[in-house]
């Protein structure tokens, strides 16, 4: 029988919000709860169409978690790293480059940022199915929390939300959603990611940039909103806009997947993380993520849907990579080749300052600082 009580944890305290007026984002706010009747979800499909044209980044609330479940899972977020030695840590290392995979600890200091500067944050990635690694001692009581986390997201947020992208695409309702198996073969992750404030000098040679820009490799990112702020995105007008904490609210962006399935019609976009305003200078920063990739089979070309979507036959298909679709990067290979080179390949210089590339199976892939 499961047991009815769960292990303890210590708590988590988040730090107070910023106080600093800051650039924010107008971003939509998208009730969930109304897509459970039919009326709702035609509203909000128009909602989240256009917020994911516009903007590529909205606020989901009422996603079914109160907010001492959400709580509860930032308790179980920081275990990874508060709970856990240096030395068991590195038993549990990801092998980013070799495997082109998340899996375990991203360790502190492993990507190149700026100048010589690496990056201070640490993350742990748990695949959905999580009994596919092992996990640190003191992660292991919290594995049937985290996998019920992964089961609300992929079921209660993210197949929602695809239902509504289809919606937008004329497609029929479950067309992407029949790409996001929970138990199909795939990378659908949850993330816990932990930043540390930086040296003075860091900031300097970095220009307060501690994540560089970039676009999400997978089709959603799934990122519960915390007080610390620091994410910015890229807006259509130029500049770099921040993203307000809404308590207890979803973070939603779409990433590359999405857009090239989509033939360009919903757009990754680009977004990075600075240094948290002076009131909030001394504080860690606690993520918690889902980030949702398509199965890994799914091959990532417009030609899946540019025959069905009246949508894409009117305003016509995007193509981000150059080479016929027949070669289009299926999700595995997009996902590998993209984690492998992150923060550790050799970037090239752009005419526009601030912007560097590389080139990944065919495809540009821009980093901005
Ligand atoms: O920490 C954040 O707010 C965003 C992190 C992010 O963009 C990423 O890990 O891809
Ligand atoms: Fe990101």
């Amino acid at each position: 029988m499961p047991s009815l009580t769960v292990p303890s944890a210590p708590r988590y305290i988040s730090p107070a919000p910023t106080q600093e007026k800051l650039d924010y984002a107008d971003l939509a706010v998208i009730d969930l709860s109304k897509a459970h009747d039919a009326q709702g979800r035609a509203e909000l499909a128009v909602q989240v169409t256009e917020a994911m044209k516009m903007q590529g980044f909205f606020y989901v609330i009422n996603h079914g978690y109160t907010s001492a479940q959400t709580e509860r899972m930032f308790d179980i977020a920081d275990i990874p790293f508060s709970g856990v030695s240096d030395e068991e840590k590195s038993l549990y290392r990801g092998k980013m480059k070799e495997t082109g995979s998340f899996q375990g600890y991203k360790p502190r200091q492993y990507w190149h940022i700026d100048n010589g500067v690496h990056d201070q944050l640490e993350h742990y990635s748990i695949n959905r199915d999580v009994t596919k690694r092992q996990h640190p001692e003191a992660v292991r009581p919290f594995l049937p929390e985290i996998e019920a986390f992964a089961r609300h997201t992929h079921f209660n947020v993210l197949h929602p939300i695809l239902r509504l992208l289809a919606r937008g695409l004329e497609l029929h309702e479950d067309a992407l959603v029949d790409l996001h198996g929970f138990d199909s073969v795939g990378e659908t992750y949850v993330r816990f990611m932990k930043y540390y404030p930086r040296s003075e000098a860091e900031e300097l040679k970095t220009n307060n940039v501690w994540l560089k820009g970039h676009t999400d490799m997978g089709s959603i990112t799934v990122l519960y909103s915390q007080p610390v702020a620091a994410l910015q995105i890229l807006a259509r007008d130029g500049k770099w806009r921040w993203i307000r904490h809404v308590e207890n609210a979803l973070v939603i962006n779409a990433g590359d997947a999405l857009e090239f399935i989509s033939g360009g019609y919903y757009k990754a976009t680009v977004h990075r993380v600075v240094q948290p305003p002076a009131d909030q200078h001394t504080h860690t920063r606690l993520g918690l993520f889902y980030f949702c990739m398509t199965d890994d089979a799914v091959q990532l070309s417009p030609d899946l849907f540019a025959g069905e979507s009246a949508v894409l036959q009117r305003v016509g298909v995007v193509r981000r990579s150059a080479d016929a679709d027949a070669d289009a990067p299926s999700m595995e290979q997009w996902r590998r080749a993209r984690t492998s080179a992150y923060g550790q390949s050799e970037l090239k210089k752009t005419a526009e300052s601030k912007v560097e590339e590389e080139v990944i199976n065919g495809v540009v892939v821009r980093h901005y600082s």
